[in-house]
């Protein structure tokens, strides 16, 4: 049995569960598996995709372009011994994830007999790249980039042709001749992501200097009361702190309602959760950040002025 490998990589918020959401809940009338890497300690990706597939596996606290590069290979191992074994298998990276490292790993030979790494996907937000241009020099991105298949950019409902075409020309300066495609939300047909059409034969990626400084990883619970008006109140102190916010909450205003907060860079959304905080708690949040910029003090602090006493 050989089931083809998908990657799926990009920056913190760029897309890749959306995208996985969509692929799980349309198959096209293939069983894919998802392997999902949550660089925190609660798996809220792995949770909500839960919510549409049962094929989900979790990897979290840590990054399986490091620290679980040995459970990631167990993993797939056990995933293709399933009975029935899945038609394919979906890797969602982190968003700090190298998939340069990921893909080294996935050429190991015992694997790539059972479990070929077929593409390898980047997503790109746009209007990310295009409120910081210093990403284009950041050497994480440019190796997401470069690792890519092809690129997806993301998110292209909140965008004019302008901007998009703005975005564009800066991928192409990175990854030159790249085949580039616009979804929004998520969609695009599982055979663009498994054909072999668009490949060229593949080659472990030149590592480059990872420059970028490390991140670091925030995980904040509660059991108490919640306020959903101190919390619009203190989102925008969160954000110079962090990269990315995402989790699950439960505010007394709506307590039937669970809410997903996500917020990418300075834009923060939310929406009706499919389910729950886990564990009967009010609130899941995991924040990311730059080491050295997200400090644990200041973040319990202003977290802190939600719970209602
Ligand atoms: N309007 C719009 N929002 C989108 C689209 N795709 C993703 N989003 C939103 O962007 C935010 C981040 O999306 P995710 O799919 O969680 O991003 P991710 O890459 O999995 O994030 P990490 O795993 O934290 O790196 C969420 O609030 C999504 O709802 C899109 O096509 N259009």
């Amino acid at each position: 049995m050989i089931v083809p490998v998908l990657l799926v990589a990009g920056s913190l918020g760029a897309g890749k569960t959306t995208l996985l959401n969509h692929l799980l809940a349309n198959p096209d009338g293939r069983r894919i598996a998802a392997v999902v890497n949550d660089f925190g300690a609660v798996d809220i990706d792995a949770q909500l995709l839960g919510t549409v597939s049962e094929g989900v596996i979790s990897l979290k606290n840590g990054c399986i372009c490091c620290s679980l590069q040995g459970d990631l290979l167990r993993t797939l191992s056990a995933v293709i011994k399933r009975d029935p074994a899945p038609d394919a298998i979906a890797i969602e990276t982190s968003g700090i994830s190298d998939p340069a490292e990921i893909i080294r790993n996935l050429m190991d030979p015992v694997i790539f007999k059972v479990a070929p790494l077929e593409t390898v996907v980047t997503l790109v937000d746009p209007q990310r790249l295009r409120d910081d241009p210093d990403l284009e020099q950041d050497a994480l991105w440019r190796s997401q980039l470069r690792a890519a298949d092809f690129v997806l950019l993301t998110k292209s409902d909140l965008l004019d042709r302008a901007v998009l075409d703005e975005v564009r020309a800066i991928v192409g300066r990175t990854k030159p001749q790249s085949a580039i495609f616009e979804i929004a939300h998520g969609v695009v047909a599982p055979d663009l992501l498994f054909s072999r059409d668009m490949r060229a034969p593949r080659t472990p990626p030149r590592q480059l200097p990872t420059t970028s400084e490390p991140f670091a990883t925030i995980t904040w619970t509660s059991q108490a009361p919640l306020s959903l008006q101190r919390f619009q109140q203190v989102i925008g102190q969160l954000a110079p702190h962090t990269l990315r916010i995402k989790g699950i909450l439960l505010f007394a205003e709506h307590p039937a309602q669970p809410i997903l907060f996500q917020s990418v860079a300075t834009r923060g959304t939310l929406a009706p959760s499919p389910l729950p905080p886990a564990d009967g708690l009010t609130a899941q949040l995991v924040l990311i950040g730059r080491a050295g910029e997200l400090d644990a003090g200041e973040i319990d602090e202003l977290l802190g002025r939600i719970v209602v006493s």
